[in-house]
């Protein structure tokens, strides 16, 4: 469905974890972590356990070997593969960092199933040590979205309203969209009412989607686990492909006959189930 963008979000909607933990507990270093983190942002602090793990001789190859032990959340590969195949544009929109999902991509083998990955950059540098740098350099000025739910790093909801305008050049017309976090919550109230929003249900999105849910102009379609996430995606890029054909055949056979009276002799598309 040439017509469709799929943004998925990464840690626990593709990886069932955060990456960032995953990597610092693998590699132990936890507790200076946990120091670390009330002195400073986030997206500073995978900066500087990347130099300390540098510093401890933890190479690049140990951080990839790490990262490619990750738990995948099961069916989602699939879902991805399928909805690939079946012409959807899939998108990465992240709080994770381009080194990390590369790697996991890459080790999948989904790497080219995605047309864009939005994230914070991450890159070996010179001396061989991981940088992790802000999405949005927060230092230069605040991204502007005053939302509590969005990390000074990253607004998701300034991503997909980017997204959203280039879209509209290109004839895309409808966007779902998976997450499971609080940061999540901002790029969901941007989607439009043809759009879809597909919430990890009992994660922070869902609780927050629940709680505003009149904010919230798309379809909302909650999954628990990855079994559901295949099911529910596959089903509504089928239903809305159905729709789009509907359209196209009245369009293109059918334009002397009244418009209700063709809609109402064809099929009804099976219903997605919430
Ligand atoms: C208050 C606060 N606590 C924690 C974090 C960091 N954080 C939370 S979930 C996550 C993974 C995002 O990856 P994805 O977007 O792929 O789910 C990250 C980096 C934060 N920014 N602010
Ligand atoms: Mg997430």
């Amino acid at each position: 469905m040439a017509g469709i963008v799929v943004v998925f979000d990464f840690d626990k909607t593709i990886i069932d974890l955060d990456s960032d933990n995953w990597v610092v507990d693998e590699l132990g270093a936890t507790d200076l972590f946990n120091q670390l983190l009330p002195t400073m942002p986030w997206n500073s602090v995978m900066d500087r356990m990347m130099k300390e793990l540098h510093e401890q001789g933890k190479t690049i190859k140990v951080i990839e070997e790490v990262l490619k032990r990750a738990p995948v959340i099961p069916r989602v590969v699939p879902a991805i593969k399928a909805a690939h195949a079946l012409g959807c544009d899939l998108r990465i929109v992240s709080d994770a960092n381009l080194f990390y999902i590369e790697t996991i991509l890459n080790h999948l083998g989904i790497s080219d199933c995605f047309t864009e990955i939005h994230t914070n950059p991450g890159y070996v540098d010179e001396e061989g040590k991981l940088r992790i740098r802000p999405h949005h350099d927060f230092h230069a000025s605040s991204h502007g979205c005053s939302s509590n739910t969005c990390p000074p790093n990253m607004c998701k909801g300034l991503v997909i309203e980017r997204i959203q305008a280039s879209l509209a050049k290109e004839g895309k017309k409808r966007m779902i969209y998976l997450g499971d976090g609080a940061g999540d919550f901002c790029p969901s109230l941007k989607l439009k009412e043809q759009d879809f929003v597909m919430p990890r249900k009992d994660f922070p999105v869902w609780k927050l989607i629940n709680e505003n849910r009149d904010l919230v102009k798309a379809e909302i379609h909650g999954w628990s686990d990855g079994e559901e996430q295949e099911h529910i995606l596959l089903q509504i890029i089928k239903t809305v492909s159905m729709e789009d054909n509907q359209f196209l055949s009245v369009d293109c056979k059918f334009q002397t006959i009244p418009i209700n009276a063709v809609h109402e002799a064809m099929p009804k598309p099976l219903p997605v189930p919430y």
